[in-house]
């Protein structure tokens, strides 16, 4: 719905408050999560799982790094982990990937690739972003080109936002922006595109939060939770790549038990990146699976245990039973824990993620987002109204199905690129 210009509120009216009480870090957020609502109305599960143990797929370390007589790559000023990119061939990315001795299931995994500058990789996002951007920036220059920011050009650029995925309510509020300071007078496109940049860059910043390991725990337990086909295990081989670069012990759990091919696919980031799966058989108790990872992971003092879960929306309530009883069981072992619940969202998918966002944080406590696939899609103005909505922090972007391709969000570099401009 667009909203005339002059029956609009202003923007300090429309604009939610800061999140000035966010948390520094989502260690801390985490670290006291909310009691799990259902928890107490539920049966106790039982104690333990039942036997018979998970099979843990042992993977060898990763070699070192041969000494190298390359400079390290650049790296972005904020990390989704603070320490600098391994050299390549921290992950063999030259070698041909180890034989998968798992069912050989279809699975996507791409080819290694060097890790990009932060050239490359802003590069990267901008072209990535560009089927958004072109989509913002041809409509703001057919919109702009010698005209007067009237009350029309405004509905129009209004509309344009919302059809970008913006949102109704960021569309409102960015245009009021513009309108504040520049109403009736002559604008280019280009000074549209930079007060635009400059208000979503505003938007997005208090979500664009690494995310950071509390070292003290051992492990940090991340329970991953989405739709299928958002990205959950991807993401999960990627962050477990970037954990082993920093030099953190990591495990990851197959908890998407229903499907054999997810297991496999677990099963085969864990051989890439060296990482010890825990799996069982398709079919087995996901909530038992968690738990038996867990308890491995504290026997061996893991850094970081990364949960796979399954996102089979079609069967809300039996995913709701089984995604809320894996918390349940594992906070037997760890009354903190999940350290981190991380939603993945699929930014192909536009509005979808916000109906996503809202099933899933009633269904656990999500405490951060990974927005997925925004190389190549039209809708990644849709971070920007989650953002506003929502105000769970943005921990990385996935740019790309490659091992490197999840960065941190950059809330700056993001609102340029949506809005085809240069870094600079
Ligand atoms: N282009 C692109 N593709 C991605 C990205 N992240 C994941 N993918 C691809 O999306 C597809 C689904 O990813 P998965 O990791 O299998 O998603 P999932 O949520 O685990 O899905 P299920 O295994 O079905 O539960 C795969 O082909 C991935 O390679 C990304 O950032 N960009």
């Amino acid at each position: 719905m667009i909203f005339r210009w002059f029956g609009r509120k202003k923007p300090e009216e429309t604009a939610p408050k800061d999140e000035a009480a966010q948390d520094e870090s989502v260690i801390q957020e985490s670290a006291t999560p909310a009691p799990e609502p259902d928890a107490e109305a539920t049966p106790e599960p039982p104690a333990a799982p039942p036997a018979p143990k998970p099979e843990v797929e042992p993977v060898p370390e990763l070699a070192p790094a041969p000494p190298s007589a390359e400079p390290p790559a650049p790296v972005a000023p904020s990390q989704v982990t603070p320490v600098p990119a391994p050299p390549p061939a921290a992950v063999a990315p030259t070698a041909p990937l180890a034989p998968v001795p798992v069912a050989p299931a279809p699975v996507a995994v791409a080819a290694e690739e060097a890790p990009p500058t932060k050239k490359g990789w802003f590069a990267k996002l901008k072209e990535g972003l560009s089927k958004s951007s072109s989509k913002l920036t041809d409509g703001i220059t057919s919109i702009f080109t010698k005209r007067k920011l009237d009350d029309d050009a405004l509905e129009e650029l209004e509309e344009l936002l919302i059809t970008a995925d913006l949102g109704p309510a960021t569309a409102a509020k960015v245009t009021a922006e513009l309108a504040r300071t520049r109403f009736g007078k002559e604008v280019s496109p280009e000074e549209v595109k930079s007060t635009l940049a400059a208000e979503v860059s505003k938007i997005v910043t208090p979500v664009a939060k690494p995310l950071v390991l509390d070292p003290a725990l051992k492990p940090h337990v991340i329970l991953v939770v989405g739709v299928n086909g958002t990205g959950k295990t991807t993401t999960i081989g990627k962050l477990a790549r970037q954990f082993k670069a920093e030099g953190k012990s990591v495990m990851l759990a197959a908890g998407d038990t229903f499907r054999a091919a997810a297991v496999s696919q677990l099963k085969i980031w864990g051989e890439r990146t060296g990482c010890p799966v825990v799996a069982r058989d398709t079919g087995a108790d996901a909530a038992g699976l968690a738990y038996d990872a867990l308890e491995r992971a504290k026997a061996e003092k893991v850094d970081v245990l990364l949960i796979d879960t399954a996102g089979r929306l079609q069967n809300k309530t039996g995913l709701m039973e089984e995604l809320r009883k894996i918390v349940r069981v594992i906070k037997k072992l760890d009354e903190t824990a999940p350290h981190t619940t991380l939603l993945t969202l699929d930014a192909t998918t536009g509005q979808n993620a916000h109906s996503q966002v809202e099933i899933f944080r009633d269904m656990v406590n999500v405490n951060g987002l990974i927005l997925t696939k925004l190389d190549g899609s039209a809708r990644g103005g849709v971070l920007v109204s989650l953002a506003e909505k929502f105000k769970i922090p943005v921990h990385a972007i996935g740019v790309g199905e490659g091992v490197y391709d999840l960065r941190p969000f950059d809330a700056d570099a993001f609102a340029k690129s949506l809005m085809g401009l240069s870094a600079d």
